[in-house]
């Protein structure tokens, strides 16, 4: 095989394997990209919940990421739980050093049962640090809300803290529908500065969505990886969840995980 596309992610484990750095890899191999991991975190995780987190040092990270770009290179790279300020400020540090131009920041902050995945005090070093080198930033609601300061409930809440996220630095801001209240739509608005585009699919019953942001933002860098403009890798990417959501894996006790290998199903096939 010649000119295989590369994609990085530099995330936390999750143990049971629906999150962070596995549900990444898994996408990246669904999508034909090779995949390289920078972990940042280890935690003992299962579809009930986060039982324990255990970050790793500064340093760990800096090699990590020294070791992939001074060998293979990335041609997109994501970035997933960061956990502290100082492990964003190694991984922001990384990123100027190697000029790396495709980064899609997913700024995740708490798992699905509200255990920490980035502390408190670590919220200005995303702002201030890393969205200021981000291509793409892709939060959920709740972590739009925290980043912008203000309440998000309508369609022009979403446009408004898309504007305010933008003025941070970010090429692009799309914020994710998934945690849209009482809409049969899962709606996404990605901006660019100047003109909104939008990302709707039907809003799917289920509790087995562990991992969809992880997944969906793996299948975003993935497609950048492959050359796609950002628009299309979104709406690439957003057929991919949708199909991830709706086959979701019946496992465990709490949110069974999104299915990767979902889109190659067809029609009604389910696990
Ligand atoms: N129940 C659902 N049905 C269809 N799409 C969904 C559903 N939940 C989330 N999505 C989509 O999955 C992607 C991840 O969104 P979201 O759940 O908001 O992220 P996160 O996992 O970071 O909270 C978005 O494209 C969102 O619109
Ligand atoms: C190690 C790790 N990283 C990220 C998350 C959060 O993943 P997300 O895709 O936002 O899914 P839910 O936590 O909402 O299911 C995680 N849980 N673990």
């Amino acid at each position: 095989m010649k000119n295989v596309s590369k994609a990085l992610t530099i995330a936390g484990s999750d143990s049971g394997g629906g999150a962070g750095i596995q549900a990444d890899l898994k996408t990246f191999q669904e999508l034909n990209v090779y995949g390289m991991s920078v972990l940042t975190a280890v935690t003992a995780q299962n579809t009930l919940g986060v039982q324990a987190v255990y970050p790793m040092t500064p340093e760990a990270v800096r090699r990590q990421i020294d070791s992939i770009a001074q060998d293979m290179g990335t041609d997109a790279l994501k970035t997933g739980m960061l956990f502290s300020a100082e492990i964003i400020a190694a991984v922001a540090e990384k990123i100027r050093q190697y000029q790396w131009e495709k980064v899609v920041v997913d700024p995740v902050m708490v798992a699905k049962g509200g255990e920490t995945l980035l502390e408190r005090e670590a919220v200005d070093s995303l702002k201030n640090d890393l969205l200021p080198l981000a291509c793409l930033v892709t939060p959920n609601i709740p972590e739009a809300e925290v980043l912008t300061e203000m309440s998000i409930q309508t369609m022009e809440d979403k446009k408004a803290a898309c504007q305010k996220l933008h003025r941070l630095g970010p090429k692009w801001v799309l914020i994710k529908g998934g945690h849209d209240r009482g809409d049969d739509q899962a709606t996404d608005i990605l901006f660019d500065g100047k003109e909104f585009f939008t990302f709707q699919s039907k809003r799917i019953p289920t509790k087995n969505t562990h991992g969809t942001g992880c997944t969906f933002s793996a299948a975003i860098t993935a497609e950048l990886a492959k050359g796609a403009e950002v628009p299309d890798a979104v709406s690439a990417a957003k057929k991919f969840i949708a199909a991830a959501i709706e086959n979701g894996i019946k496992i465990g006790k709490g949110h069974g995980p999104t299915n990767h290998w979902a889109h190659r199903l067809k029609g009604d096939e389910s696990n």
